[in-house]
């Protein structure tokens, strides 16, 4: 019995993953999930969908693998991060919709903070910004905004977790309130280098103390399976946020290393080793995971909108009919047109962190066409990684000869991986295993489970697929980047400017 069990619960979709000892695929089962946006800017996901989505695919990946649940050794768990769910700690019951990273309705709150003049504070204890995508200021919305919940908090009577706190209370019978290091790492209230909760952030938002989940390594005993779930329990041994896991998924243990996983979002995570290293270029630094309570840190780089920019062009404009066109289409498209689209749809990530900003198209003419935007669509994804990889470098400068390994859906166009060697002007390395967060999430475990590999074992079975080698003159490269600076500098809101 040497299967892991992975759970993917991600931002559109819930994914499970039956992997064998030997860590090869054998089993899987996906769903998508319904996005509700009540507000503009507001985007929330329905707690009991999160639920049902997981256990619907643990069934599915298992019967697809022609496995029974005894057959599976331990689960994984990974997830999207940030968001946030405060339910009733008797009965169980959500107060809320979960308010997803995405969700902008606390920009106003994060603006009178930061005029407080507390963003430092928030930065050098947890490595993050007073921006709305983290999910500090998403708890205070709720305890502010659901009648009765200050009350109910203050009395103990409240939990607040991310999603796999939400799905490990329901996975496994209800009462088991934990989380670990990375997920707690992107609450805004977490203290990343003394590894606790923070008093004085807690009271900045005005949240109890009482409310928090335990934290715990990634590789930590999270509780049992409830065996009404699928007729046996099985302990859930791993537990990290997705780019944490997709960053042990890549193998990046070593001190440089630089994944970047290429979804709805786009999370570049680069191993800091054991230096917590403060960013001047609006990075963010965070847990890259916690291991036999030894911390390993990381710089990230947050973009909001990467894969959501190819779904635009498909259900939005309708130009294409499915996402594996944009990268056909591109090839096709008119080299002279200068077309920039800077999709800040949700306002900016790292390095601008505009949550005020909205999505721009400049360089339009009367030829600019589908193919003209799909490439647009495409580049701007590589022009904000480029972004980010620089903004590293300035930062750290151990980082400066990286090279770039890659996964997530966006990393099967070949046309966008080679744009994206390009404008990096340094190697892109895609794996053989695209689910590289389902792998870390499932590693974690099985390492707890003493089944997989230590780190250095598991290191020498990751095997590129792919390297896309740069192959861009300087001049067009750069010619290109200044042509997508003056996009951003005349996207970004007054408030920026
Ligand atoms: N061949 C492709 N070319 C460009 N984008 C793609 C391609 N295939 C998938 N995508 C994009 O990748 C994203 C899906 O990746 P995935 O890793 O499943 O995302 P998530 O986990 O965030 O839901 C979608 O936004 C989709 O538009
Ligand atoms: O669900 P994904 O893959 O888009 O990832 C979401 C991130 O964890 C948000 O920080």
């Amino acid at each position: 019995m040497t299967h892991i069990l992975a759970i993917d619960q991600g931002t559109t979709s819930t994914r499970s993953i039956v992997f064998d000892g030997a860590q090869k695929i054998v089993g899987s089962a996906q769903q998508e999930f319904t996005q509700h946006y009540p507000h503009p800017g507001w985007v929330e996901h329905d707690p009991a969908d999160l639920v049902r989505t997981t256990i619907e695919t643990m069934k599915g990946a298992i019967a697809d693998a022609g496995l029974e649940a005894a057959d599976i050794a331990a689960i994984g768990i990974t997830n999207q991060r940030e968001t946030t769910l405060v339910w009733d700690r008797k009965t169980g019951e959500p107060l809320n919709n979960a308010i997803v990273w995405q969700d902008r309705r606390t920009s106003d709150m994060c603006a009178a903070l930061k005029s407080k003049g507390l963003e430092e504070t928030f930065t050098a204890r947890t490595g993050l910004l007073l921006d709305p995508y983290f999910s500090g200021t998403k708890v205070a919305w709720i305890l502010e905004h659901v009648e009765g919940a200050r009350a109910m908090a203050e009395a103990g009577e409240l939990c607040f977790g991310t999603v796999d706190s939400w799905l490990i209370w329901n996975l496994t019978g209800g009462g088991i309130h934990v989380t670990d290091a990375t997920n707690a790492a992107r609450t805004l209230l977490f203290d990343i280098r003394a590894n606790d909760w923070d008093d004085d952030l807690l009271a900045a938002l005005n949240v109890p103390r009482a409310m928090l989940p335990e934290v715990k390594d990634c590789a930590a005993d999270f509780g049992m399976l409830d065996p009404a779930i699928l007729g046996h329990a099985i302990p859930i041994l791993g537990v990290a946020g997705d780019q944490h896991a997709a960053t042990v998924g890549q193998a990046c243990f070593e001190p440089g290393m630089l994944k970047s996983t290429y979804g709805t979002g786009c999370f570049a995570v680069l191993n800091t080793g054991e230096e917590f290293v403060a960013s001047n270029n609006r990075l963010l630094t965070t847990i890259a995971y916690r291991l036999d309570g030894k911390t390993t840190y990381a710089l990230e780089g947050s973009i909001f909108i990467a894969g959501a920019a190819v779904q635009w062009l498909r259900d939005g404009l309708k130009m294409i009919d499915k996402a594996a066109k944009s990268g056909e289409l591109a090839a096709a498209s008119d080299p002279e047109q200068a077309i920039y689209l800077v999709p800040a749809f949700v306002g900016l990530g790292a390095p601008y962190w505009d949550a005020e900003a909205r999505g721009a198209i400049f360089g339009l003419t009367r030829n600019t066409g589908p193919a003209e935007f799909a490439r647009a669509a495409l580049e701007a994804v590589c022009f904000q990684t480029a972004d980010l990889v620089e903004a590293m470098h300035r930062d750290w400068a151990a980082s400066a000869e990286t090279i770039l390994r890659v996964d997530g859906g966006m990393v099967a166009s070949d046309w966008t991986m080679q744009c994206l060697a390009d404008l990096l002007d340094a190697p892109v390395d895609r794996p053989e295993i695209l689910e590289t967060t389902a792998l870390g999430a499932a590693w974690l475990a099985g390492r707890k489970a003493g089944l997989w590999p230590d780190e250095a074992g598991f290191a020498a079975t990751w095997k590129c697929e792919h390297r896309f080698a740069p192959k861009m003159d300087d001049a067009t490269r750069e010619k290109k980047k200044a042509g997508w600076r003056d996009a951003i500098a005349r996207t970004l809101s007054r408030q920026k400017n």
